[in-house]
C-alpha cells in the first residue's frame, strides 16, 4: 500500500513507524519533521498527509503528534478523510471495521514500540465489515460525506 506518514516531532517512535511500515512492504511518503526543512507544524503536516489520501496519491495515512489529537483534528478537516485516533489495538480494529477509517492518528507520547506493533497489526488485518448486520453501519459511514444541514 502507498502510505503517507506525518509527524510534527522527530521522535524515535515516528522513525520506528516509518521503518515498520517499510518492513511490512508499504511504500512510505514522509511529511513534517521526518523531512529536513519541511513545515513540521502539526496542523500543516497532518493535513498534507491526509490530502495525499483524499487526492489518491496515497491509499492510507498515519498522522502523529504528541497527543495525537491535533493530528487527527487536522486530518479530519480534509473532505473524504476519516481519521481515527487509536491508542490500542482494539480501537484500531474497530476504526477499520466500523468506521472504514483511512487515516490512523497516533499519539507520540502514548505509543510505545510494542504498542505500535499491536496497533499496526490490528489496523492492517481488519477490513470494513461486510456483515449484513453491519450494513446499517456502512450507511452511517456514508452519512459522513452527506451535505450538512440535511435532516
Ligand atoms: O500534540 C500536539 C498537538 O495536538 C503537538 O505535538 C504539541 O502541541 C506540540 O506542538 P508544538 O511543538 O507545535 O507546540
Amino acid at each position: 500500500m502507498r502510505i503517507s506518514v506525518s509527524s510534527d516531532m522527530d521522535e524515535p517512535v515516528a522513525r520506528l513507524l516509518v521503518a515498520e511500515l517499510r518492513r511490512r512492504g508499504h511504500d512510505v511518503r514522509e511529511h513534517g519533521a521526518l523531512v529536513p526543512g519541511a513545515d513540521a507544524g502539526w496542523a500543516v503536516c497532518s493535513e498534507a498527509a491526509a490530502r495525499d489520501v483524499a487526492d489518491g496519491a496515497a491509499d492510507q495515512a498515519v498522522v502523529c503528534c504528541w497527543t495525537g489529537t491535533g493530528a487527527s483534528i487536522a486530518a479530519n478537516k480534509v473532505p473524504g478523510v476519516r481519521a481515527a485516533l487509536c491508542t490500542d489495538a482494539g480501537t484500531a480494529d474497530g476504526a477499520r471495521r466500523w468506521n472504514d477509517a483511512n487515516v490512523l492518528a497516533l499519539s507520540l507520547r502514548l505509543t510505545s514500540g510494542p504498542l505500535l506493533t499491536e496497533i499496526l497489526d490490528a489496523w492492517f488485518t481488519a477490513e470494513p465489515s461486510q456483515d449484513p448486520e453491519d450494513r446499517q453501519n456502512m450507511a452511517r459511514v456514508g452519512r459522513l460525506d452527506a451535505p450538512r444541514n440535511d435532516p
